[in-house]
This record gives C-alpha cells, structure tokens and sequence, in this order.
C-alpha cells in the first residue's frame, strides 16, 4: 500500500505537552500557544483535560482555558473527560468535541484513572451516551498500546479488543498510543495489523511518544499500512504525568518536515507552527525537543549573517 495524500495533524501539545510540566504554565501562555497553533493552519488542536485537579495540577484551569478559546474559528478543540463529572464540566466550558482515555494495561488504568479497564469502559459508554444526545464526537485513546511502564510488554489483543470497545460504543476516531515510546516498527506493525482486523484504518491515528527516538519509523510504517491520522505534540513537548520515564510526543514540526519531504499534504505551515514551538520552549526555558526546529534555526541564523 502507499501513503496517504493528505494526513490530518492532532496537535496534543496543550493537553499530553503541558500535563506533566512541574512549573505551573499561566492560562494567558496557554491560551496564546493554542492561538498560535491554530494560526499556524492545525485543524484539531487538544486544548486540555477535565481531569481531577489533584492528580493533574497543572490542568487545574482547564475551564479558564476552554473558555478563552471556544469561539476560536475553523479549528476543533477537544478536551479530554475521564469520568461523567468531567464530561459536564466541558460541556459547560463550552467543549465541543471530547476524547475519553482507556488502558490496554490494566495496572496502567489503574494508576492513571483509579479503575480498571472494564470499570473505565463503562463509565465512557455513559459518557458517549450523554455526548451523543448532544451531538458531541468522542474520540477514544488506548494507551500503552506496546508497552505499560508497570506491566512490561502489552499483548495485540488486547489493543484490538480495547480500541474494538471503544469504536463500538460510539467513538468516531480510536487514538493508539505508544504511552512510553518503547515501540519500533517491528512491534508497531503487528500490533496495528492486530487492531486494523477490528477497526477500520480510516477510524485510526496514531501517538507516538519519542522515549527511543522511534516515532518517525513508526508513523511511516502506520502510514503503509493506511492510517491517516497523527497525533503530534508541538516542539515534542510532553510526557504522562503516571508513566515514569516517558519523555514527550513525537514532535509536530518533525511530523511536518517528513510528510513534506514525502509531498503529503497537511495544510500546515512549517514556520509559523515553530515560531508557535519557540514561543512555548522559551516559556518553558528549555530547548525544543524539535530536531527540524533546531535545524531550521540553525540554518536561518547562518542565512542571516551571510
Ligand atoms: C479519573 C479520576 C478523576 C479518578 O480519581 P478518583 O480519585 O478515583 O476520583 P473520585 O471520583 O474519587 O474523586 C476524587 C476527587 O477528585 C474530584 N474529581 C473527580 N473527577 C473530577 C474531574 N473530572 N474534574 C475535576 N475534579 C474531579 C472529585 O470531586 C474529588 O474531589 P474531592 O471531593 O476529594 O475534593 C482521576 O484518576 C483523574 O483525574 N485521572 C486523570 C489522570 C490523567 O489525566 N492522566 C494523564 C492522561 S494522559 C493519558 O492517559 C494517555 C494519553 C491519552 O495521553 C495517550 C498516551 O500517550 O498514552
């Protein structure tokens, strides 16, 4: 099979980025990256998680966030609902699109969402229900799909039949994502094999975390093997707050630069989401964990002193 001609980014970075940063990021620097994003022509950017505020303080203004950004135009910006009671806050927030998260690691649901993966799929039935009635789309994660950070490698079975549940109940796109980047071509694919017998490519996207360096060759072989859809995280930005060890997602410029290179079209304009990354890497006061960011960099500054 070939590549996609046209690959949709979900840029996480606001949300999966920002979760695990110690220092509380202010909600005006927030919202400025969403806007920035936005701008520089993502169509889906995740805004943030209603999440509880003691296991996640630094989403803790999820509804100041929301609230700043819910009229931004021609962009979707879902949020992420862990239970019922975060569901309803979204919603008043202003959310128009959701994403709920389970765990093909049962030790690995319980410590990110104190239940296990039976309890956590029927709490998310009540919540596609109840987004349902309002004409809300719920997106579905499955994490740990190669590896749980506690119980060591993660059967393809058990993906399919976590992501099966999922686009069963209702949700309209199934996120696999790879929580502690542990995955190389040679277990993604198999892996993806495993959930496309129960779920259509075209309702797939792939979530690299860049722990080993192996998101590039594990978003090229998704992309043979027919999925078009791939989550990214601005200037790499990221990591779970419960998975030790996990360094950010694959980072979005670097998604950009190689489906250039490969003259896929993502509507995306390269420069403008790194002046987006830059923003938020001297916010944080740390390098962009962008190798094409860096690179760019470099070679404009040389370009400026010639
Ligand atoms: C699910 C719970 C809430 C269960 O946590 P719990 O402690 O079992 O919940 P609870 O119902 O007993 O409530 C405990 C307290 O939290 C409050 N609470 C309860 N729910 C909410 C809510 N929605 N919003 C705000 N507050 C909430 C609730 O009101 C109560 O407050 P108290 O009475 O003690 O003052 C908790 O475990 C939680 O919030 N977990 C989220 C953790 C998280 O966000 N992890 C990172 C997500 S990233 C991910 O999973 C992977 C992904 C998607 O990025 C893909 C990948 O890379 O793998």
């Amino acid at each position: 099979m070939g590549i996609p001609k046209f690959v949709k980014i979900v840029e996480v970075g606001p949300r999966d980025g920002l979760q695990n940063e110690k220092n509380i990021v202010p909600t005006s620097i927030k919202v400025e990256l969403i806007r920035r994003l936005v701008s520089s022509g993502l169509s889906v950017v995740e805004a943030t998680s209603f999440v509880s505020p003691k296991w996640v303080p630094q989403l803790s203004d999820a509804k100041d966030v929301m609230e700043a950004v819910r009229d931004i135009e021609g962009v979707r910006l879902p949020v992420l609902t862990p239970n019922m009671k975060g569901f309803e806050a979204a919603v008043a927030a202003g959310a128009k699109e959701i994403a709920v998260f389970a765990s093909a690691s049962e030790a690995f649901s319980k410590a990110n969402i104190n239940c296990s993966i039976g309890e956590s799929l029927s709490r998310y039935r009540a919540i596609v229900r109840a987004a349902n009635e309002r004409s809300i789309p719920v997106r579905g994660y499955v994490s740990c799909a190669i590896g749980c950070p506690i119980e060591g490698s993660i059967s393809p079975t058990k993906v399919a039949y976590v992501a099966k549940e999922l686009y069963d109940m209702g949700c309209f796109e199934i996120s696999i994502a790879d929580t502690i980047g542990v995955g190389t071509p040679g277990s993604v694919a198999p892996m993806l094999e495993a959930v496309m017998a129960a779920v259509p490519a075209e309702k797939l996207a792939v979530h690299f975390h860049d722990t080993y360096g192996q998101s590039l060759p594990n978003i090229l072989i998704s992309l043979q093997m027919g999925i078009s859809t791939i989550d990214s995280s601005v200037a790499g930005l990221g990591g779970c707050p419960y998975a030790k060890g996990a360094t950010g997602n694959v980072a979005t410029e670097d998604v950009v630069y190689m489906l250039n290179g490969l003259g896929v079209k993502t509507n995306v304009d390269l420069s403008k989401l790194m002046m987006a990354g830059d923003f938020i890497s001297k916010h944080l006061g740390c390098p962009s964990g962008s190798k094409t960011a860096i690179a760019l960099g470099r070679i404009t500054a040389d370009v400026s002193k010639i």
